[in-house]
């Protein structure tokens, strides 16, 4: 698949940064909501940003390595489990979308459940999860190429109905190994740097999965470290897969991309291997308490939104740091400038 990302035209950088200057507080004094409405701005290419529909899309896959509870503290079926949960709308997620009026797509991209024909849930099933990365490479080829279009088709769909931003959010048991996979792969760091608790991992629980992982690695040890999409295939899951083409695509088409935790992060770490440009779209929302998360952040020298301790996944970090976002919308657009409120902005030299 090819992504022509463009590369955001700098040419209004002067006039945004001189409306932000031009509001009513002494320069700077709205902190990071000014990085956050210049980099909005810039995306769009205007100085009268909005935000358009909402959308956070949740992908759920299954992970071959979580049917062993090697690196895993919860069973393989939470991820199905949680699903349906989603679906009657009785997750963290529905609690904080609903909250903010954030449109929600809850996505079957490879769990490990039959669901038959059920209402709500959108279907992107590559296979009944990934397979063992211990034995083998958790995707085959055509599998990874089938993930990546149908990752990009859905949010093609969803621009199509008029979104002009979409948050990434996942579930999957396991799925905070592959990302600590991939991210020592991109970033050249120690997996023991990478790994950190997922959902809870215990002192013994964490060795067992830091043991588990450098297994992993040494039986892939010959994986091309600098082919982004070979480490997606051995190491990826579907759900981290459809993320990285879903974002691609979302900044292809201009859209403000949202980024949850540590494993929508380890997503768009692939994605901006693929295409560097990615990250311009990006707005990280907050800072995991997964281990891993700071030093992957650090990588893309990116700063995110918050930082609630929280590292819970599902898009969650995103529904709730989305009211701030809307701010730096609105006070770019709505609040009076120096002049038009003859506010005096003489300062003493
Ligand atoms: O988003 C995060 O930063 C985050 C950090 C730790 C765990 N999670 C969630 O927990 C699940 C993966 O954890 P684990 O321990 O099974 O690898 C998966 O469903 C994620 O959504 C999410
Ligand atoms: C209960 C539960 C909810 C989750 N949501 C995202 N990952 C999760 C993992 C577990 C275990």
């Amino acid at each position: 698949m090819k992504f022509n990302i463009k590369p955001i035209s700098s040419a209004l950088d002067t006039a945004i940064k001189s409306k932000i200057g031009s509001k009513t507080k002494p320069l700077g004094a709205l902190g990071k909501l000014e990085t956050i409405a210049f980099k909005i701005a810039r995306i769009q290419q205007t100085l009268i940003p909005q935000l358009q529909h909402p959308t956070i899309i949740v992908f759920a896959a299954d992970h071959g390595i979580a049917k062993e509870g090697l690196v895993n503290s919860y069973p393989q079926e939470v991820t199905f489990q949680m699903v349906m949960n989603f679906l009657s709308g009785g997750a963290a997620i529905n609690v904080f979308a609903n909250q903010n009026n954030i449109n929600l797509k809850i996505v079957d991209a490879g769990i490990n459940y039959d669901f038959g024909k059920i209402e709500g849930l959108i279907d992107t099933k590559i296979a009944m999860g990934t397979e063992n990365y211990l034995l083998t490479t958790a995707m085959r080829e055509q599998q990874c190429d089938k993930a990546l279009v149908k990752g990009a088709e859905l949010v093609q769909s969803i621009f199509d109905r008029g979104s002009n931003v979409v948050g990434f959010g996942e579930m999957g048991i396991g799925n905070t190994s592959s990302s600590a996979l991939l991210m020592s792969m991109i970033c050249n760091i120690s997996i023991v740097d990478c790994v950190g608790n997922g959902t809870g991992a215990n002192s013994e629980q964490l060795e067992l999965k830091i043991k588990t992982l450098v297994q992993v690695l040494e039986k892939h040890s010959h994986v091309d470290t600098t082919n982004p999409l070979e480490l997606l295939q051995t190491f990826g899951g579907f759900e981290i897969a459809q993320m990285c083409s879903g974002m691609l695509k979302a900044a292809e088409l201009g859209m403000v991309i949202l980024v949850d935790g540590f494993i929508s992060s380890a997503a768009i770490l692939v994605a901006q291997s693929i295409n560097k440009n990615v990250l311009d779209y990006a707005i990280f929302t907050h800072h995991s308490d997964e281990q891993g998360h700071t030093k992957m952040l650090e990588f893309m020298k990116v700063e995110p939104v918050m930082n609630l301790g929280m590292r819970l996944g599902e898009g969650s970090g995103i529904a709730v740091s989305y009211p701030i976002i809307g701010a730096a919308v609105n006070f770019l657009n709505k609040m009076a400038s120096f002049e038009s409120a003859q506010v005096s902005n003489k300062v003493k030299p």
